[in-house]
């Protein structure tokens, strides 16, 4: 048997060298480097214009801006840190500084959530710019996880350490299972092993064969017998589903995690939207607004002043603090309250170190789309698990990593993938799909599940129209489209691919019909590896007008890269693939786990657009090309290039 011991030691390790590589790039960009060539990287904004601030819920603070020049492109997303400065005479220090998270960004605008009480003085003093930060955080919480895992010898940490890494044997006991009608016979089976396993229990399985269904009927399960339970996942995206169908389903369910990094639709589901939404909320305002008052009354005693203004200073002081210790404790109830109705915590693996659920354990925790999470951050949770129970598929996305040494040296292992080799009775594999009908789902069955993949009977009926074929390849080979790298941020992008693709998709919904899509609530993914390639898109959607009819469908369609999509499906998938060069260079197109996510969203119809010439020096792309000749259309851009 393999040490464990040395094997986390090297995990640990292997930690460390990914956080230094990351910082590294980090400082590449940013330390020693002027405004002017951050501005050229994409990672400031400098100068800026202050267009509103705001409070938001839970009081924060926030902030809506806008650039002065807009002609250089950005790497700013939202959820990700940064810190707004200003560059005035005497105001370059860290106080001039405060840190945020965007809640979302455009070409020229930018929404952050400021951190802080209130908003800084220099703020409308002009030269006011916004940069990246490094999120060390992350890095310090999944070191410290790691230490704790390498200590533990006793205790549930220890045991289940010993179960997962396989050097002791997970057990289970019999209990009367009750049968899921929702759910087809294997799905019944991964829920009657996750109800008996005491330790331990996995489903692995193919794009669209219903772990996450099966997963929250388990969390539902669960819930007969168990007052609360975690939910964790790897992004926030996937977080967000799992939060979504849980409270459709009726579940309370508590969303922990900055709000700037929750999707809007489920927002009302955050710590801070409960607290505004409790009925005891308004007393806490009054309170609040009530100890300011008594601390500016009291500060307004300046400087000389005789004894009995000094006892006035005192006891409105005194009293700002007592209204002020009462508010605290009157949040910490509303909070404890919020707390004792929730049924569900769910945060990402690293979120779930947050102070809000510090101390807290929990009898069971489920991660969905544990492969995609780094083993650091999946023993995050599992450090408050009684039992452990996670979904996912290791042959869709994989870790990021930035170090290619150290994920090659077993970083890019996960404890999913590790589990699942060395207890192979903890697991449940599902095989029969429900989103794809099989001509789209055939090509992934082939390269990833040795065939292994069923289409079930309801998706027969997964197509737009009889006329509308659900699988398209469209060749840009010979049209000139070149992909162009970003300057700024090294992304790819192809921006006459982007036009065609835009003009392709409206031309899809008008034949379909613009008013069925709507009636119907078809909704739309348009997906590319490239983030370059999804700021394009964007911008010529919601910041030109030259797709309007795109534009009006705002509501249904989503533009994102792959990572996003992870978890979702879409009704109508479009996948502008980028590369375009005489090298045949794909970059990381190659990475076909990633692909494969990208190939297995759609309900109704795929199209894929790309050059052939480039792809076809990788083979993966040669059996898709070939597939799509075989059981799709493969058409050439020539045949639109009047659309
Ligand atoms: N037993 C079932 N009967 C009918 N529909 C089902 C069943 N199980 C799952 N589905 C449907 O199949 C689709 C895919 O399910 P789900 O998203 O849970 O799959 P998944 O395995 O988590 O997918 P992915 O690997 O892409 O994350 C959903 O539309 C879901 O409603």
């Amino acid at each position: 048997m393999h040490n464990i011991q040395e094997e986390l030691n090297i995990s640990l390790k292997l930690l460390k060298q990914e956080w230094r590589e990351d910082l590294d790039q980090y400082k590449k960009k940013f330390l020693y480097t002027s405004i002017s060539d951050k501005k050229k990287q994409g990672v400031c904004w400098y100068p800026l214009q202050i267009k509103n601030t705001k409070i938001g819920f839970g009081d924060r603070m926030i902030l809506e801006m806008e650039r002065y020049d807009s002609n250089e492109s950005h790497v700013f997303q939202s959820g990700k840190s940064v810190s707004v400065f200003s560059n005035q005479e005497g105001y370059q220090g860290q106080d001039s500084r405060v840190s945020g998270v965007i809640n979302f960004v455009r070409k020229d605008s930018m929404t952050i959530t400021l951190q802080g009480d209130a908003f800084p003085e220099w703020l409308n003093d002009g030269k006011i710019g916004v940069d990246l930060l490094f999120d060390e955080a992350s890095y310090r919480e999944m070191e410290s996880t790691m230490k704790a895992v390498i200590k533990a010898d006793k205790g549930r940490l220890g045991a289940i350490k010993n179960i997962l890494l396989g050097a002791q044997a997970p057990s289970f006991s019999d209990r009367k299972y009750a049968l899921q009608e929702k759910l087809n016979p294997a799905q019944n089976q991964a829920l009657r092993l996750i109800d008996s396993a005491d330790d331990i229990a996995i489903i692995h399985g193919p794009p669209g064969t219903g772990k996450t269904t099966t997963l929250i009927a388990a969390i539902k399960y669960a819930l007969q017998s168990n007052k609360q339970i975690l939910v964790c996942a790897p992004s926030n995206a996937a977080v967000d589903l799992l939060v979504e169908k849980l409270s459709d389903d009726g579940v309370s369910t508590l969303r922990i995690g900055h709000p700037a990094r929750v999707d809007d639709k489920i927002l009302a589901q955050t710590l801070d939207a409960k607290i505004s939404l409790h009925d005891s909320y308004k007393d806490l305002k009054k309170l609040r607004k009530s100890a300011e008052e008594y601390r500016k009354l009291g500060k307004k005693y300046k400087r000389s002043f005789g004894h009995e203004e000094r006892m006035q200073r005192k006891r409105m002081l005194d009293e700002a603090s007592r209204i002020k210790d009462d508010a605290e404790n009157l949040e910490s109830y509303i909070i404890y309250d919020v707390f004792q109705s929730t049924q569900v915590f769910a945060s990402t693996l690293v979120g779930s170190s947050n102070q809000a659920l510090r101390g807290m354990n929990f009898p069971l925790v489920f991660i969905d789309e544990a492969g995609q999470g780094l083993e650091a951050a999946t023993w995050i949770p599992i450090l408050k698990a009684d039992k452990v129970v996670m979904a996912g598929d290791h042959c869709q996305l994989p870790p990021t990593i930035k170090s290619y040494e150290a994920a090659k040296a077993g970083l890019s292992e996960t404890l999913f993938e590790k589990v699942i080799k060395r207890q192979h009775q903890a697991s449940k594999m599902l095989t029969i799909q429900y989103r794809m009908p099989e001509k789209i789902m055939g090509f992934s069955s082939k390269m990833f599940y040795k065939n292994n993949l069923e289409a079930a009977e309801n998706t027969l009926s997964h197509f737009l129209s009889f006329e509308e074929p659900v699988l398209e390849f469209i060749d840009t080979a010979g049209s000139g489209y070149l992909e162009h790298q970003e300057k700024e941020s090294l992304s790819t992008l192809n921006a006459e691919e982007a036009k065609f693709t835009l003009r392709h998709l409206e031309n899809l919904l008008k034949r379909v019909g613009i008013a069925k899509i709507k009636t119907e609530k078809w909704n739309i993914g348009l997906i590319s590896p490239y983030r370059a390639q999804v700021r394009k898109f964007q911008e010529l959607i919601f910041d030109s007008y030259e797709y309007p009819n795109l534009r009006s469908f705002s509501d249904l369609l989503t533009v994102d890269s792959i990572d996003g999509f992870q978890g979702q499906e879409r009704d109508i998938i479009f996948i502008s693939l980028v590369r375009s060069n005489e090298k045949g260079e794909i970059g990381f197109l190659s990475d076909t786990r990633r692909m494969n996510v990208a190939l297995t969203r759609a309900k109704r119809k795929l199209v894929v657009i790309g050059d052939s010439s480039t792809l076809s020096s990788n083979d993966f792309y040669n059996s898709f090309l070939t597939y799509v000749e075989k059981h799709g259309e493969y058409k050439s851009v020539y045949e639109f290039m009047e659309e």
